[in-house]
């Protein structure tokens, strides 16, 4: 049996999967700047919360996954120190916006209005003090970590702690969001009807 016990995932879910507030409905995240923090007004609740191994999404320090959820960006405002935030890579799907001095990613939003997520923004809800986020769900892309340098041999013992944790770990996202992604797609090439 894989050894789970010095896997850490994120800190969010290493000492267990805190329930979500199904009544919440948005809260404030605050970057990590000690003053002059960036603050964002996120006006509803989140969906599909989950833990993203992939290089690109920000992860805080020590952790091997992210811990990531979608809203629509018609609920993201900038209200604090919004001039410090800088886009992290201009050219990926989902352009990312961090704190200039802390690093850490405050909000990711797709441009391109094919894209099958086009409409929601990408956000950590850790930076908020509120409690009542929804829990994230499964971990995403869960292979990828070892791009990041995590040793391949350790994979068996971090999958195993995804399931002990309850985050079933995909190599992609979730089966209903590839399945939702597929339907864009189909829709889009006339294989389905829009
Ligand atoms: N192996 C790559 C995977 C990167 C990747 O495709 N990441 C996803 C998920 S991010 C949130 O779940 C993605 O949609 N990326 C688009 C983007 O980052 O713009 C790696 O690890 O880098
Ligand atoms: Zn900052
Ligand atoms: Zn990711």
């Amino acid at each position: 049996m894989a050894n789970t016990d010095a896997v850490r995932i994120h800190p969010a879910v290493d000492d267990g999967v805190a329930r979500g507030d199904p009544g919440f409905s948005g809260g404030v995240l605050t970057c990590h700047c000690a003053s002059d923090p960036v603050k964002l007004r996120i006006g509803a609740q989140t969906a599909h919360n989950h833990v993203c191994g992939c290089t690109k999404c920000w992860k805080p320090e020590g952790a091997i996954f992210s811990q990531v959820a979608v809203v629509s960006r018609d609920a993201v405002e900038i209200v604090q120190n919004g001039d410090k935030l800088e886009v992290v890579d201009a050219d990926a799907p989902i352009r990312r916006f961090r704190c200039r001095d802390c690093g850490v990613h405050m909000y990711g939003r797709i441009e391109n209005k094919d894209h099958p997520f086009y409409g929601l923004d990408f956000v950590h809800t850790e930076l908020s003090a509120e409690t009542g986020w929804p829990a994230p769900e499964f971990a995403a892309f869960v292979s990828s970590v070892i791009e990041s340098g995590v040793d391949p041999a350790r994979m068996d013992g971090i999958r195993s702690r995804l399931r002990e944790l309850g985050l079933e770990p995909y190599d992609a996202l979730s089966p209903p969001l590839m399945d939702a992604i597929a339907t864009h797609i189909a829709k889009r090439s006339g294989a389905l009807p829009a």
